[in-house]
């Protein structure tokens, strides 16, 4: 029997991998992002065009990379306040740091055995099994290279995480208080999320779960649900809501899920809403999509309707989020090890799997993915 006591809490993991989108940070890199994000894509060029314009709007600068260095700190800042000797390494899959280049760096320090956090909390193909493709992509280049493959693992989804809802749940609050007081009690809460193809939420998720919506949308709602409740707690009123989606991209005759927020907006005014708060439950940080497609375009469609609206901050690197990431990692840290930890999770659809299962989230056209069971690699 091996001595194990000396083993760190986070053994027999020796690296986190912050793995996320990546964004432009001026304005000669919009276009070649946009290349890298579209390629292959099917995206209509006037779209790319008009998403150009978003970026340019903020002079070329993107701000979730800012947003993910915050991220690296705050959890490098927590790990180290709790002992946790665990370096954090930060990749992309559009932008530098890219993911490759990080992975390269992870094993050049020695390290075997990599725990990746992406900063996308639920299942589909676009927020978890493409960077499963990415991570099987820079696997293969390591591999050619000549160079030590680490294993690489993937935290499980932590959309139902309580340090990711209760910021949510805080965040939604304080929006309602931004709103003019006689109209506060009347608001209706729009949760948003990022709309995918209407057959990408269908078969998201492990295959049990496939069917209308797919674990992309139940995860959505039940997240919804919980924050809805924890809200009605806390201001003793029960408010109208509704799952909406932004940031649709395909061609017109390709369903994507709808309605979108700008519709919802108009509706609600129809239907005589006093006002509305917004909350983006389906990212992780104030980016783009939130700065543009809600503090701007759905911002200025509301002003239009004269109709009061507020935006609910997300959890961005809020301490209880960094935390929470910590919990993950030692939780799976237990179950690599043959332990049965506890999972924590708030809701109906209790902790996700740790790996995702054969058919889990399909691309429309199969390519490798790693840290999952049908993972080419070790
Ligand atoms: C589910 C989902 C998330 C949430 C989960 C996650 O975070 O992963 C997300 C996040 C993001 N999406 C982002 C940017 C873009 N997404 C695009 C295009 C697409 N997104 C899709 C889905 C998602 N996207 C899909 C199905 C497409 C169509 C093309 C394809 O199938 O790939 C395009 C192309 C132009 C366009 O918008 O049409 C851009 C520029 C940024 C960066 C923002 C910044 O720069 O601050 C972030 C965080
Ligand atoms: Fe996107």
């Amino acid at each position: 029997m091996p001595d194990l006591s000396d083993q760190p809490a986070h053994a027999p993991y020796d690296a986190l991998l912050l793995l996320s989108f990546g964004g432009p940070e001026g304005p000669e890199d919009v276009v070649p992002f946009l290349e890298n994000v579209t390629r292959g894509r099917g995206i209509p060029r006037e779209r790319l065009q008009e998403v150009g314009q978003h970026y340019f709007l903020f002079g070329g600068v993107s701000p979730i990379n800012e947003q993910n260095r915050e991220l690296l700190r705050a959890l490098q800042q927590d790990f180290s306040a709790h002992g946790m000797d665990l370096p954090v390494y930060w990749g992309n899959r559009n932008w530098a740091p890219y993911l490759t280049d990080t992975l390269r760096r992870i094993v050049a320090d020695g390290h075997r055995r990599v725990l990746t956090l992406a900063t996308s909390a639920y299942a589909s193909y676009s927020g978890c099994r493409q960077y499963r493709e990415n991570i099987a992509d820079a696997l293969a280049a390591l591999e050619a290279e000549g160079l030590p493959l680490p294993r690489v693992d993937k935290l499980r989804h932590y959309f139902n995480h309580p340090g990711f809802v209760q910021p949510m749940v805080d965040a939604t609050l304080a929006a309602l208080e931004q709103l003019p007081k006689d109209v506060r009690d009347g608001a209706h809460l729009a949760f948003t999320t990022h709309s995918i193809p209407t057959a990408a939420a269908d078969t998201s998720g492990p295959a049990p779960a496939h069917g209308d919506g797919g674990a992309y949308v139940a995860e959505h709602l039940d997240v919804a649900r919980t924050i809805v409740r924890a809200v009605q707690e806390e201001t003793g009123v029960e408010r109208p809501w509704q799952l909406v989606y932004q940031s649709r991209s395909g061609a017109p005759h390709i369903p994507w899920l709808e309605p979108d927020i700008c519709d919802h907006l108009e509706s609600l005014h129809a239907a005589g809403a006093p006002a509305v708060v917004m909350v983006p439950i389906g990212f992780v940080s104030d980016h783009m999509e939130v700065k543009y497609d809600l503090d701007t375009e759905a911002t200025a469609k509301a002003a239009e309707l004269g109709l009061p609206v507020a935006r609910a901050a997300t959890v961005g690197a809020d301490a209880r989020f960094a935390a929470a990431v910590r919990e993950l990692v030692l939780e799976r840290a237990a179950t690599e090890r043959g332990e049965r930890p506890e999972r924590c999770a708030l809701g109906a659809l209790g902790p996700s799997h740790d790996v995702c299962p054969v058919g889990c989230c399909p691309a429309r056209a199969p390519r490798p993915a790693a840290a999952g069971a049908d993972s080419p690699y070790a």
